[in-house]
């Protein structure tokens, strides 16, 4: 069982170094090659990780100091842990392995104690030794603590500490954009160590086995200790017992580093340990157990609900390297969500630009919007991603997997506006930060499987991570300038897309997962805490805050920025489009206004229309063309018209052709003496039925009539005159709004509606013309029947009283010749052809011969001919104009 405990390290065990020693040959774990195994004294390492005794400590420690300059010289691991600063982040003599440990805790003369600082990616600046620890270790190793000894000696120009950036990201650090730089953008007095976290998580032993008492795990102290041959105290960043749930490997190792890609760092998260030792399980967790991945999706999306005054773009992509092959897991051809894999149609090879580093293409990526979402599109990769079973793991990853997700930001325009120039309101606005974190899971180290199949993949993971230890145990002599430009990135897929974090331009945190269980394989545990040791002091990162840049590349992989074009592209159009619609709308209100004109001109008119037929009608009647005498008997003009030519003679007073004067009469209010004689008699289909007798009846009936006319042609000029502003306005309107309006068939129709109005006003008028003249002959032809009727009676009153004169002196004579009846005198005498029916007058009882059709009559037919066409000429209404 392995112990947790909070002793002090033994100081035989302290002097057990970790720092990159020769990988064990039977390893399938990457191990430096022998090339960088001689960089370091071998017999230096044998000295280290020979036990010490408490007797032996002076001469250990001198020992110490030797090897330590043996170390700065050789071995860049060792040499760096020495200079590490006090206050480390990662804790006393930086994090680190044993070695660091020992380094510091063998100098008593000048004991190292780190006061607690934070680093970028461990803010608590974990410090694994306490102060009473370290007392105790004082103690035991003779030497005093006073608070100058806390005090941290000036730190070498070149030291790569682990702890020595730790302060860097914790200083203010300052936008690129802002023109200064933080001591991380510049890589700092101190080196880029503080951006690399390397933790190591032990998990629980399994049903098959128990916690071996070889392995001392001490989280307090980030320790892990092993008891064996070989062994040694290994000292990282964080070390997470079998205990620890997956929120406190998330929170120690990954939160800080998570928020720092939000603000603009490249950010890298790596799983390595041998097969079966909880990887997966420490990466995607579980539902209870939410691992690295699902807390960081949490924490990213909680950064952008923290920063409003920053917008975010979120894009991820899934891929595996899988028998030295990448395939994209979110890609469609490979993955079709419901659980059946296809081939993938392309091959997905690296390419590498200065903008970009090292990049996959062609690659899907998805722009997610919420957690849930993000991580449904993980899932999906994960379905994807190649397992088997292994001697270790059921459900073994057989590939590497990496999770990207691009974060692009910012800074938030105020009101949402389009910043096409890069300019808002007058004021310059940023560009773009674009900024990656990458999730890591490597598929397991193991040893050769029985299974072809698995043996191949085996091979294939075992080779690339060979590399990958290969690469990284090289990393501290190209930083010492040798060896700087051969580098094994490119002898597999996987270090040359971790390539930018290894040479240092991303923060990065390693989780090495082993097992203390009495069956797993301890040689493949040691190598595992080799490897974290040696990435803990050669891996140095540099990361810098991604600059914010202007992205004018319409084909730019900087979504958010090419949104933004788009976006504003689509805000013009869409502006475009409304005022459009706008304009239609109002013309089409226009249109619609319009028509209700016309429709309400259509309805007065014909209102009027039929008003006016009331009114002829109505005028008729009461102008006596159809008399209405006292006696209350009526009959339609068109009876009276056809009455005018019956001549045929009807038994009794009724066959008397009826004479127009009678007519003139009743209208006119003529003496009762030329009333009819007969009341009962059908004056109305009579002699003066005919209308000629209604003359000054008709007069009044066209007066009426052209009245209405005028009446009506004023409403007509009006409505014309209103529909002509209207339209007016509308085509200076749809003049000053589009041109291309102009002259449109509207406008045509429009016209065309004025011309038949102009010339219905012309017609009327002519109409009226005409009317006006008839109104003109009639009163003449009145005026001079009145004088004929005068005249008429003039003589017959002399006639009369000759007559009766005569008659009077024969009387008194009897010897006068007889005198002719008074009707042969009458008969006899000579009457103007126009006053002749005058004489028919019915009082008079005087039979009269019957002239031929006066002119007066024809022309009274003409007039009732005219009337009633000019009744059926009155303009047509105009037709409603339908939309
Ligand atoms: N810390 C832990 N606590 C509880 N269970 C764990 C822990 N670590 C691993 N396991 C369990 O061990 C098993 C193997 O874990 P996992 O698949 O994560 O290993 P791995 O390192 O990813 O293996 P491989 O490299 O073969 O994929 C799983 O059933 C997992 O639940």
């Amino acid at each position: 069982m392995a112990t947790q405990t909070t002793t002090l390290p033994r100081p035989g065990s302290g002097t057990r170094s970790s720092v990159p020693k020769s990988p064990a040959p039977t390893s399938a774990l990457p191990n430096p090659p022998l090339s960088n195994r001689k960089t370091s004294s071998i017999a230096s390492l044998k000295s280290l990780k020979r036990p010490t005794s408490f007797a032996s400590l002076k001469e250990e420690s001198d020992k110490t100091n030797r090897l330590s300059t043996q170390s700065e010289r050789n071995v860049a691991g060792s040499s760096r842990v020495l200079s590490h600063p006090p206050n480390s982040p990662l804790g006393p003599g930086g994090s680190g392995v044993a070695g660091n440990r020992r380094a510091s805790a063998l100098i008593p003369a000048s004991p190292v104690i780190p006061a607690p600082r934070k680093s970028s990616l461990n803010p608590k600046g974990r410090f694994p030794l306490n102060v009473s620890n370290l007392k105790k270790k004082e103690e035991g190793l003779g030497v005093s603590l006073s608070p100058e000894d806390s005090v941290p000696p000036p730190s070498p120009p070149l030291s790569r500490s682990s702890s020595q950036l730790g302060h860097h990201l914790e200083a203010p650090t300052m936008d690129s954009s802002s023109g200064s730089r933080s001591p991380s953008a510049l890589g700092g007095e101190e080196g880029g160590k503080g951006n690399v976290l390397v933790s190591v998580r032990v998990r629980p032993a399994g049903d098959s086995g128990k916690e071996s008492p070889e392995w001392t795990i001490d989280s307090s102290k980030s320790l892990v200790r092993y008891n064996g041959k070989e062994g040694g105290d290994y000292y990282l960043d964080n070390v997470f017992a079998p205990r620890d749930s997956n929120v406190r490997v998330y929170e120690s190792c990954c939160k800080r580093l998570v928020r720092r890609v939000m603000e603009g760092y490249h950010g890298t998260v790596f799983a390595y340990g041998m097969t079966g030792t909880g990887k997966t399980f420490s990466m995607q967790g579980t539902s209870e157990n939410p691992g690295v991945i699902p807390l960081a999706v949490t924490d990213v999306f909680s950064f952008i609900r923290e920063t409003p005054h920053r917008e975010f773009l979120l894009r991820v992509s899934y891929l595996e390297i899988y028998n030295e092959k990448i395939h994209d897991l979110l890609s469609p051809a490979l993955n079709s969500g419901n659980g059946i894999f296809g081939q993938q149609v392309e091959e997905i090879k690296l390419r590498e630009d200065s903008k970009r580093g090292v990049y996959a293409t062609p690659l899907k990526e998805e722009i997610v919007q919420s957690p849930t979402q993000l991580l449904r599109v993980i899932a999906r990769g994960d379905l994807a991603r190649k397992t088997g079973s292994t001697q270790f793991n059921a459900r073994s990853s057989r590939s590497h997997a990496v999770v990207q997700i691009v974060v692009e930001s910012r800074e938030r325009i105020i009101g949402g506006g389009a910043p096409l120039d890069g300019k808002q309101g007058g004021n310059a606005i940023g560009g773009v930060r674009v900024s990656t974190l990458s999730l890591i899971d490597l598929a397991g180290s193991e040893r050769a499987a029985e299974n072809k199949e698995r043996r191949q993949e085996g091979a294939h993971i075992n080779k690339s991570l060979l590399t990958l230890g290969n690469v990284i145990a090289r990393l501290s002599q190209a930083r010492d300038g040798k060896d700087k430009d051969h580098l094994p990135y490119r002898d597999s897929k996987l270090t040359r897309l971790l390539q930018p974090a290894l040479s240092g331009s991303s923060l990065i945190s390693i989780l090495c997962t082993m097992s203390s269980s009495t069956d797993a394989n301890q040689a493949e545990s040691l190598n595992t805490l080799k490897f974290a040791g040696r990435a803990k002091n050669n891996i140095v990162s540099h990361a810098k805050k991604a600059e914010e840049a202007l992205v004018t590349d319409a084909g730019s992989k900087v979504l958010l920025e090419r949104y933004r074009h788009e976006i504003a592209e689509l805000r013009g159009q869409l502006e475009l489009q409304a005022k459009a619609q706008m304009e239609t709308q109002e013309q089409e209100a226009q249109r619609h206004e319009e028509q209700m004109i016309e429709i309400q001109l259509a309805r007065t008119a014909l209102k009027e229309r039929i008003d006016h037929l009331n009114r002829l009608i109505l005028s008729s009647k009461s102008s006596g063309v159809n008399t209405t005498t006292g006696n209350g008997r009526n009959s339609t003009l068109l009876s009276a018209r056809s009455s005018t030519y019956s001549t045929a003679p009807g038994p009794g007073p009724q066959a008397v052709p009826r004479t127009f004067s009678q007519s003139t009469f009743a209208s006119i209010g003529p003496p009762p003496e030329f009333l009819p004689s007969d009341p009962g008699s059908d004056d109305s289909a009579g002699e003066y039925g005919d209308g000629s007798a209604t003359l000054a009846a008709q007069v009044k009936a066209l007066q009426a009539d052209n009245a209405d006319k005028s009446r009506y042609i004023a409403t007509l000029e009006k409505r014309l005159l209103q529909a002509r502003r209207a339209s007016q306005s509308r085509t200076s309107l749809g003049l000053a709004n589009s041109p291309r309006m102009s002259g449109t068939g509207e406008e045509g129709s429009l016209a065309s509606i004025l011309r038949e109005k102009d010339s219905e006003i012309a017609n009327l008028r002519a109409q009226l013309d005409d009317k006006e003249r008839m109104v003109a002959a009639l009163r003449s032809s009145a005026r001079k029947r009145e004088l004929a009727d005068l005249k008429v009676l003039k003589v017959r009153t002399k006639s009369i009283d000759d007559l009766l004169s005569s008659k009077r002196r024969a009387s008194t004579n009897p010897m006068s010749p007889p005198t002719k009846s008074s009707s042969d005198d009458i008969a006899g005498q000579t009457v103007p052809e126009d006053e002749e029916e005058l004489l028919l007058v019915k009082p008079l009882n005087i039979s009269v011969r019957r002239t031929p059709v006066p002119p007066a009559r024809v022309s009274s037919q003409s007039l009732v001919a005219r009337k009633k066409a000019s009744v059926m000429s009155l303009p047509d209404m105009p037709e409603p104009i339908t939309a």
